[in-house]
């Protein structure tokens, strides 16, 4: 008997968007996935040789990058940050849609011309420091996981690095967003070795790609 095929899906926001369109490719988790009460994290799957389970988001690609997971859906932000080697990201799902900015409280700020050095709060150190780095500013990043909308009022950086999609967050916390790094949707992702080895990863590939295709 084979093994099942490992499919990572992040618990957070995306998981809504993404469970229509699994379900057009044929991945429907079993009725227990929905049952809020329910703690387990892995899932069998109808009418398929294929178990869901449930990680947080940057988690996703950790599992998948390693083959401990053969497939995945995943913001473009998560594969950008970690960039790994191993994992492939061959169909855009056209979901998730969001970016990611700069921002930094409202009213003058420092000239970012004239600054060689800034603190930044992020949850994407290596995006962070590219991004700055392309304009001749060296980046400390502090990391953080959430919240860091907090930070630049309480003196921990003096700019942040995050996800906006309304722009609602930022506008409450006295911020405004001052530059676009990245746009950002929802993407399936691969082991490439998997996919190499393993055909029923390659057809996994093609209906999601026929799915966005149509
Ligand atoms: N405001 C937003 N609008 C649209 N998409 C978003 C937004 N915030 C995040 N996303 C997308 O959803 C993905 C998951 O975000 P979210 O933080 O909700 O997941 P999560 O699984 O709860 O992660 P974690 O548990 O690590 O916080 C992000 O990587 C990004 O691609
Ligand atoms: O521009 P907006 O529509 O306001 O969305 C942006 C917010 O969404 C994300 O946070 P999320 O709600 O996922 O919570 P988190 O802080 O736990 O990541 C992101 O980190 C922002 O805080």
């Amino acid at each position: 008997m084979t093994c099942p095929l490992t499919f990572a899906i992040p618990k957070g926001r995306i998981l809504d968007e993404a469970l229509p369109l699994m379900a057009r490719a044929g991945v429907v988790p079993e009725p227990g996935f929905h049952d809020k009460s329910n703690r387990a994290l892995s899932f069998a799957c109808e009418n398929s040789d294929m178990r869901l389970i449930r990680v947080r988001a940057f988690d996703v690609a950790t599992f998948v990058a390693h083959g401990a997971a053969q497939c995945g859906i995943v913001g473009s932000d998560v594969v950008e940050e970690f960039a790994y080697p191993d994992l492939y990201a061959p169909v855009d799902l056209d979901i998730g849609h969001c970016r990611l900015s700069v921002a930094e409280p409202v009213g003058p700020g420092e000239d970012p011309a004239r600054v060689s050095h800034l603190r930044v709060a992020s949850k994407y150190p290596n995006l962070t420091r590219r991004h700055f780095e392309r304009m001749g500013i060296q980046a400390e990043v502090v990391k953080l996981n959430g919240a860091m909308e907090l930070a630049p009022g309480l003196g921990l950086a003096s700019r942040i690095v995050d996800l906006v999609s309304t722009g609602r967050t930022l506008k409450d916390n006295g911020l405004v967003e001052t530059s676009t790094i990245l746009q950002i949707s929802a993407r399936l992702i691969v082991n490439r070795a998997a996919l190499k080895t393993d055909e029923r990863v390659a057809a996994l590939v093609d209906r999601f790609r026929a799915l966005v295709a149509a």
